[in-house]
């Protein structure tokens, strides 16, 4: 629809459409008025009329004509078609009442579609034009088009952030809002040591700063990341522009509902216009009945009644930074009983703490750190990460790295050479496959730390385990809770899918709540998981971060993407991110996406309801065209009203 209106001239904005409305219903007014009150000539009545419906059928005659082009007949034809039929036979306030109506209610139809666009589209306008860009020690102010990845710039106290990047100097409290929803400013702090390439994804999120967001008091200055346009914020408008063209099940079944309804419309109609041949009328009394069935059955409630509550759903989502893709994904999540949850920085924060690093067959301990600590930088793992940010606290080592070639293991850990020689880092299943032997000494270890909830890692190399690894990762602070009232708005099944040790995945379980965990699997035995869960309870939502997890999410009936902010991959392919690291947003998306259901459903019964008793009163002769005219453009009006409480919607 707004597609057609980028052939019109708007001369009052973006508004147009809804001033065009409001003087329609003002001539209508007039008109009425002066039929009513004075001794005017009928002409001047007329005049008023006329000027109403030009103002009224403006917007809906540009759309009928290019759908008519298109050889389609929808309302908007069926709604000019009855106008025109009205003021044939003399009934012109009530063909302009019907124009009235009809266009207000698709200007707040309108007016809820831009508020799921506008809440993020405003964060667009929220990033600044320029940047300080530093130059030795000077500044230069520059468009922010113009910022290459590696500049430096400077983000004076209070004001916006104008690119993605890393602080390099400073500290400061980051308001983030406009990305993630969240009201609470964000501690952020410079990264360690800048000299080593930098990857956005890989980062820590506390030294990473988003285009868009506000400063706090102090100056910091940020080593650009992303480009403009590939900032979050540009592709999150990018991506709120195509959630639009992503129909919902029911709107799909209402469209093609219409398009077998509308023409059995006209068929009727037509028919009724010759009544006359029939039964002893005029045909004036034939066409008014026929133009007053017109209006009753035309369905234009329910062509509104979906699209409205699923882009209020969607808009009131997005206001608590959650980015639901399309009505498919809205109307799906309201009807999951189960989900599975990843574990690693999904269920826990994804910062392990390195508890224990013990060297076995006499290898030295200093040397062990070492390896580790090179071997381990070069990947990109959460793991591997909070390993070696660990070890370089603890050791003072230089940059000099001694491993090469890695490689990562799906499932089990990773490969590399450590001066020439192979080196195996992962769990058990990745030693065992080596053929590299486990003495008892070393098994009675790994239990000790799996006992304690510790995810186990051993180190192989030169054909013996010369170490073994051991790290903690504790559950979100918010984790227990959100899976408490989960189950209390009645998600039956709560299953975690982690390719961590079952033990370690069943203490976590316990301790949290979830009613099931599933260990030691590799990324395909998550997708088999999925597809089991499937089969057995229909429905299946995948709440992960994209880590080892995108192919079981890609085939779960709603993915959900966790701090998708930082993660290029999840905010791209999720059916909905949750910008912020918020599990508890999970009840809130949950019982809005139900809400919306309910209101659809609402407005569908709404709007076949005073169709069918319209119809059947019109045959019978027992309304006029006033009457038809006001219940069913007052319907659609009615739907739109209804649809727009979601707008508001608090979980209770
Ligand atoms: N870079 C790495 N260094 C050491 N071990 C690793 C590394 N990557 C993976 N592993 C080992 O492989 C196992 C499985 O890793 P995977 O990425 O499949 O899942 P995970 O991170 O443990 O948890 P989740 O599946 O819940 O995200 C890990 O538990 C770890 O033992
Ligand atoms: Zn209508």
């Amino acid at each position: 629809m707004s597609e057609n209106h980028k052939h019109t001239l708007l001369i009052f904005g973006k508004r147009t459409e809804l001033y065009f409305s409001i003087l329609c219903g003002v001539f209508l007014a007039t008109g009425f008025l002066l039929d009513k009150l004075s001794q005017l000539s009928d002409t001047l009545i007329v005049v008023s009329y006329i000027i109403s419906y030009g103002f009224g059928a403006y917007f809906i005659s540009i759309e009928a004509y290019h759908k008519l082009r298109r050889g389609l007949f929808e309302i908007d034809f069926l709604m000019i078609a009855a106008a025109l039929g009205a003021a044939y036979i003399g009934s012109w306030a009530e063909g302009s009442l019907l124009l009235f109506l009809f266009s207000l209610g698709h200007a707040l139809e309108h007016y809820a579609m831009n508020r799921a666009e506008k809440s993020i589209k405003a964060l667009g306008n929220l990033s600044p034009k320029t940047a300080f860009l530093k130059q030795g020690n000077t500044l230069k102010e520059i468009p922010i088009e113009n910022l290459k990845i590696n500049d430096i710039i400077v983000v004076k106290p209070n004001s916006k952030i104008a690119a993605d990047g890393v602080i390099i100097n400073g500290t400061s409290s980051i308001n983030q809002a406009p990305i993630t929803g969240e009201s609470i400013p964000v501690d952020k702090s410079a990264i360690q040591d800048h000299k080593q390439p930098l990857d956005f994804n890989a980062i820590d999120k506390s030294h990473i700063v988003f285009s868009g967001t506000i400063n706090g008091d102090n100056k910091l200055e940020v080593h650009v990341l992303k480009l403009t346009k590939d900032s979050t914020v540009s592709r999150l408008i990018n991506l709120v522009n195509e959630v639009e063209t992503q129909k919902s099940p029911t709107q799909r079944r209402t469209k093609k509902f219409e398009k077998i309804y509308v023409p059995i419309v006209i068929i009727l109609v037509t028919i009724l216009c010759f009544a006359f041949l029939v039964i002893n009328e005029s045909f004036q009394t034939s066409l008014y009945r026929a133009i007053t069935v017109l209006v009753a059955a035309s369905p234009c409630a329910l062509a509104i009644s979906t699209p409205s509550a699923v882009l209020s759903g969607i808009a009131r989502a997005a206001q608590r930074g959650v980015l639901i893709k399309g009505g498919k994904a809205l109307e799906d999540l309201g009807t999951i009983t189960t989900i599975a949850f990843d574990k690693t920085g999904t269920l826990t924060e994804g910062q392990p703490k390195l508890k224990q690093l013990i060297a076995f067959n006499n290898f030295n301990l200093k040397e062990l750190y070492k390896l580790v600590y090179d071997v381990e930088r070069l990947s990109n793992h959460p793991l591997a990460r909070a390993i070696a940010n660990a070890i370089k606290n603890q050791e003072q080592f230089d940059d000099e790295n001694n491993a090469a070639n890695v490689q990562a293991i799906q499932g089990k850990g990773i490969q590399a050479s450590y001066k020439n020689e192979p080196v195996y880092i992962g769990n058990l299943k990745l030693i065992t496959d080596q053929d590299i032997p486990i003495s008892k000494t070393i098994e009675n270890q790994i239990n000790k730390n799996l006992e304690a909830g510790e995810t186990v890692m051993l180190v192989g190399y030169k054909n013996q385990i010369i170490g073994l690894i051991s790290v903690m990762d504790v559950p979100r602070k918010s984790a227990s809770q959100t899976l408490q009232r989960l189950k209390e708005i009645g998600i039956k099944r709560l299953i975690m899918l982690t390719g961590d040790h079952k033990r370690v995945g069943q203490a976590i379980a316990q301790q949290i709540g979830l009613t099931e965990a599933r260990g030691n699997l590799l990324p395909e035995d998550k997708v088999e998981a999925i597809r089991e869960l499937i089969a057995r309870n229909g429905k299946v939502a995948m709440v992960g971060d994209g880590v080892n997890d995108a192919p079981a999410m890609a085939l779960s009936t709603v993915s959900i993407a966790m701090g998708a902010a930082g993660s290029d991959v999840a905010l791209e392919t999720a059916d909905v991110a949750l910008m912020s690291d918020k599990l508890e947003m999970l009840p809130f998306v949950i019982g809005l996406s139900r809400k919306s259901k309910r209101i659809i459903n609402q407005n569908i019964f709404i709007s076949l309801g005073v169709v069918a008793i319209l119809v059947t009163v019109t045959i019978l002769g027992l309304t006029n065209i006033g009457l038809a005219v006001l219940f069913h453009e007052g319907s659609t009006i009615v739907v739109v009203i209804n649809a727009l409480r979601l707008l508001s919607y608090k979980e209770n």
